[in-house]
């Protein structure tokens, strides 16, 4: 890196609290953990890369809201994605692993002001059997869940009604075998409570906030709260390690609509973080929880790793281009690489589960391949949830009821479960890190001061492209899964 590059970037690394030291001549970090030097930059989905963080343009004034000259367009270097693999999941490094000193989060416009957000991203799940009707009418209502042509759109909600009411009764069934309700608020307000605790302890202190999609606290909620608090600059941490257009990208086109709507909220500078699971942190915990439940069997190193993933319409993949199989199956991988350098070499497969309605979901079903399995003589299995960060109902009753009892009735003597992720320190340490890796990035979705001039979006969806939602974002918006933490 030259001088004058240097010193052009000397001011925005120590905003975001990186010094001298953190360059070798190669414009490479230094990784502490790993001793690796590595590129700085940036990667969105699929290890894409969306942004080279000291290639912009502009420099410390690039991230206020306020200046046209310095927004995404003019300062930002935006590439199409590339497919930038990362198969042993140690290959990249984000601007995230030095520390980021709280009260250095300053901008010309906003020194020493900066209020930061965190707004983690969820589905949501009735609290009571009460809720379970009108939870899944919100949830069938989402037209990222059943996706309609435009002609038949108006048959959306009445659709909704009457599969909502249809369904109830199995699914409250369901939730009255795990206790009366779903855990993920719960649960999801303990990790938002951690999460908060981990950002402190770097020095970087922040609100978190919970907006679920289909239940409370919805979106709207949270978003009034964020307001409220005069957030500065905001990250949105989806809850899924994986993207797919169903989840984080029908929670995103709710978020970006509520914005749109709103002066200030249009000029907040946000991050998006899509996906995550390439994450060393997220790879290392899942690793962790692996290794430790595989030693509850009598034989660990004969057991079958038995990965399974919510699954999704085929049609999501193929027609939409959803990107989460081809996510969850290099996720597996990287899981499997990070077993194989500790030594663990047990066979393993992946297969989808949860399937709801006529069509074709991803295959092959997760029922289906448990009963070949047993036929073919496996006698030890490890089931691990995969696509989801906390135990609901179809690790609790799905999972641990039906396919427990059906592995055991076809054969498959010895059966294990990892628990989900939770809480466990490494993997909210890891998010803390995610969070800070993108703190630079925020964008605001308007750069005027009047919100009808929407000339930047950090939520990069077009208008009227709902059904490609989750395509566009790749494609456009700046942020990131970094994959390196500190
Ligand atoms: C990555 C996770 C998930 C994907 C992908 C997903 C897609 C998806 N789900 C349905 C239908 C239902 N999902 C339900 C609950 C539910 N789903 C997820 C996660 C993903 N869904 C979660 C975390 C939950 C909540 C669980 C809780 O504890 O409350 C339900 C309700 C439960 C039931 O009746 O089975 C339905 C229905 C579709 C149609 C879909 C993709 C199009
Ligand atoms: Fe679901």
């Amino acid at each position: 890196m030259d001088a004058a590059t240097t010193s052009r970037l000397l001011p925005l690394m120590k905003l975001y609290g990186y010094d001298r030291s953190c360059l070798n001549h190669n414009s490479s970090m230094l990784c502490p953990r790993t001793r690796h030097a590595m590129p700085i930059c940036c990667h969105s989905l699929d290890g894409q890369q969306s942004l080279d963080i000291f290639s912009r343009k502009g420099s410390v004034s690039s991230f206020d809201s306020n200046d046209k000259k310095n927004s995404i367009h003019g300062g930002l270097s935006l590439h199409v994605p590339v497919q930038r693999r990362n198969p042993v999941g140690k290959m990249f490094c984000s601007v995230g692993v030095c520390p980021y000193p709280g009260n250095a989060i300053e901008s010309p416009s906003h020194t020493s002001e900066e209020k930061i957000g965190v707004l983690l991203l969820n589905l949501g799940g009735p609290e009571t059997l009460h809720d379970v009707q009108p939870f899944l009418f919100n949830l069938f209502a989402d037209p990222d869940i059943i996706r309609l042509p435009r002609l038949f759109q108006f048959l959306q909600q009445p659709l909704a009604q009457l599969i909502s009411v249809l369904r109830a009764p199995k699914s409250k069934e369901g939730y009255a075998s795990i206790g009366g309700g779903s855990p993920l608020r719960k649960i999801t307000d303990e990790q938002a409570s951690a999460l908060k605790m981990a950002l402190e302890a770097k020095d970087v202190p922040a609100n978190v906030y919970v907006a679920m999609r289909y239940w409370h606290p919805f979106t709207e909620e949270a978003v009034k709260q964020i307001k409220r608090d005069k957030v500065t600059r905001l990250v949105v941490l989806p809850l899924y390690p994986q993207y797919s257009i169903s989840t984080t990208g029908s929670s995103i086109r709710v978020l970006q609509s509520i914005f749109r709507e709103d002066a200030y909220l249009s000029r907040l500078p946000v991050s998006i973080i899509q996906s995550w699971y390439q994450r060393e942190g997220y790879i290392q915990s899942m690793a962790d929880l692996i290794e430790e439940e595989l030693q509850m069997f009598s034989k660990p190193q004969e057991a079958m790793i038995f990965f399974s993933a919510h699954g999704v319409p085929v049609s999501y993949v193929e027609d939409a281009g959803d990107p989460y199989k081809a996510q969850m199956e290099e996720c597996i991988h990287l899981i499997m690489q990070e077993l194989k350098a500790r030594g663990i070499n047990n066979n393993h497969t992946l297969a989808y589960q949860s399937r709801v309605g006529p069509v074709q979901w991803l295959k092959p079903y997760t029922d289906e391949v448990l009963v070949e399995l047993g036929q073919k003589g496996v006698k030890s299995l490890l089931a691990v949830p995969v696509s989801f960060v906390s135990e609901h109902i179809e690790t609790l009753e799905e999972i641990d009821m039906e396919y427990k009892h059906l592995a055991l009735e076809s054969g498959i003597a010895n059966w294990g479960r990892v628990p989900a992720l939770n809480c466990t320190s490494s993997f909210i340490t890891d998010l803390a890190n995610a969070v800070i890796e993108a703190l630079p990035s925020a964008t605001a979705m308007s750069t005027s001061n009047t919100s009808e001039d929407d000339d930047h979006d950090p939520f990069g969806v077009e208008q009227g492209g709902r059904v490609m939602d989750g395509i566009v974002f790749q494609l456009k918006t700046s942020v990131t899964a970094c994959t390196k933490s500190a």
